[in-house]
């Protein structure tokens, strides 16, 4: 039988969300640095006056890298404490990680570049 659904879990949840995301920027250096990167694309992007529908690419940048960004972090803590030496399988294990922000760093660049590069040379 299907249990009532627990508003006050699901708000916990938020919650613990809400730490982690604090954690991400307060603690990780690469997390600031895109979250940095971040507020400049929607600083440009107002001053550019951008599409809706650019916006919307711009947003679903910003939100895969840094849950990539996320992700990347957590694989990285645990993998710290399973191995605090050195271990050859962990190196693949955080060098992947690392590359799937890697990735789509560099497509959220591909995307920007598409975007403001021919707005920028309007001015020229
Ligand atoms: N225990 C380990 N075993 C093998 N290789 C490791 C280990 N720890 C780190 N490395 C290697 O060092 C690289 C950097 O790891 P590290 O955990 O320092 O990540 P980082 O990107 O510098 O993030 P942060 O500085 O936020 O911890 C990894 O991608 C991996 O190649």
């Amino acid at each position: 039988m299907n249990r009532p659904i627990d508003i006050l879990k699901a708000l916990r949840s938020f919650r613990y969300a809400g730490v982690g995301i604090y954690n991400l920027f307060r603690y990780e250096n690469n997390a600031r640095i895109h979250f940095m990167a971040c507020i400049l694309v929607v600083i440009a992007g107002i001053f550019f006056q951008i599409s809706s529908i650019e916006w919307a690419l711009i947003v679903i940048q910003i939100a895969l890298v840094l849950a990539a960004e996320a992700i990347n972090t957590s694989i990285e803590k645990l993998a710290d404490l399973v191995s605090p030496e050195y271990h050859p399988v962990i190196k693949i294990v955080k060098d992947t990680a690392a590359a799937a922000v890697l990735l789509l760093a560099i497509s959220a660049v591909i995307i920007g570049v598409i975007i403001f590069i021919p707005k920028v040379l309007l001015y020229f």
